[in-house]
């Protein structure tokens, strides 16, 4: 078995531990948590080992929670770290890593520098091979690079342009806003998806911009894609099935129309966390004009980034399997597709 660490216990590092904790191929190690807040005491309680900066050692251990090490422990007995720090740390975690001779994955809050090659499974999965630091791309940029990759595989994709409309923050993020307002996302022209998507599929011409909205429980984007040669609305529906990480929703025969009423389905299908890994595409929005694709879909943030991460321990762990079988394996033990039958 692989050992591998999180370092970061967030929205994101709690899911990929827990993803760890169901893969046979990987052992986890531990955590590292800087505060002994509820989420630590919870893994502590669930048996996870906790690694903890030195000077808060006392700190974990006067709540109740006895660290099993620290984290330059947690490096030496970790063969390959997962950063799933706050946006900017992973780059300052970086030298750490170096220095301990450690393999790393690092999240797309990262800038891209802080590792070899950006990472998207439908789309360069084989290219993460003999990598040491890989960078899975943002929750956003994954569910677009998902559908574009699947179309670009069968229909050669020339251009897509996008509109993200972003959860303001997650459940948990109490202080964050906006509260009564639709907000631009940046002062720039366009926002990072766009780039981010075109460092991971650069044949691609992608433009993206961003606002962001009042609400915690996923994003939604509105996709617009030009194609090679003119396709059908069959042949692209079709095409989009084929991946167990795109889920088509009809509203009209499932009521679904809405991020609440997903994340209600997975909350009544007892999703752990409510998690949605894939990509819920409206089938009713789907428009197929000539040589040009439009719809809209739904992109569960806290989720949507746990099969990619998987994915690339496979490859930085050198576990040499074809890109189908690593698919399966991580969407097997996690249960993604399984929400199909609802929709
Ligand atoms: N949330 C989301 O929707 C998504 C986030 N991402 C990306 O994932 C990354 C993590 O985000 P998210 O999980 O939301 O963040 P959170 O704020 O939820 O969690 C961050 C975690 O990092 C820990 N931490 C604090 N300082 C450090 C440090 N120096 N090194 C390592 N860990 C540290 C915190 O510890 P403690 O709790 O003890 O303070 C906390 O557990 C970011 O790059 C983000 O952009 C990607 C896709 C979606
Ligand atoms: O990666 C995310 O969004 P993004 O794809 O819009 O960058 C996550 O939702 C994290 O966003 P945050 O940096 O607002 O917490």
């Amino acid at each position: 078995m692989v050992k591998v660490g999180v370092n970061g216990y967030g929205t994101i590092g709690k899911r990929v531990a827990d993803a760890i904790l169901k893969n046979p191929r990987f052992q986890l190690v531990g955590i590292v948590k800087y505060n002994p807040d509820y989420s630590s005491k919870i893994a502590f309680k669930k048996g996870i080992n906790i690694y903890v900066p030195q000077d808060k050692w006392r700190d974990f251990e006067s709540t109740g929670i006895t660290p099993k090490g620290t984290i330059q422990e947690f490096l030496e007995e970790s063969s390959i770290i997962i950063d799933a720090s706050p946006n900017g740390k992973g780059a300052a975690n970086l030298s750490l890593y170096k220095g301990a001779g450690k393999p790393a994955i690092f999240q797309g809050g990262e800038k891209p520098e802080v590792a070899e090659l950006s990472y998207s499974t439908y789309c360069n999965y084989d290219e993460a091979f003999g990598r040491k630091y890989l960078r899975v791309v943002s929750c956003n940029t994954t569910g677009i690079l998902r559908v574009l990759c699947a179309l670009h595989r069968e229909f050669n994709v020339k251009r897509a342009r996008v509109l993200v409309i972003r959860r303001g923050a997650d459940p948990k993020e109490d202080a964050r806003g906006p509260i009564n307002s639709i907000k631009l996302e940046s002062f720039e022209d366009v926002s990072h998806h766009g780039k981010d998507a075109m460092l991971v599929l650069p044949s691609v011409k992608i433009i993206s911009q961003a606002v962001v909205v009042p609400t915690t429980l996923m994003h939604v984007q509105y996709l617009d894609i030009d194609v090679a040669s003119p396709v059908t609305r069959s042949q692209v529906i079709e095409a989009l099935s084929k991946h167990a990480r795109i889920l088509l929703v009809n509203p009209k025969k499932t009521g679904i129309d809405s991020t609440s009423k997903l994340i209600e389905a997975a909350r009544d299908f007892l999703r752990s966390r409510n998690d949605i890994y894939e990509n819920i595409v409206f089938e009713n929005t789907i428009i197929v004009s000539d040589n040009n694709i439009s719809l809209i879909q739904a992109i569960h943030q806290e989720s949507i980034v746990v099969p990619e991460n998987m994915d690339a321990l496979y490859a930085i762990a050198n576990i040499r399997l074809p890109f189908e079988k690593v698919v399966e394996e991580t969407d097997r033990l996690l249960g993604v597709g399984g929400l199909k039958d609802v929709f």
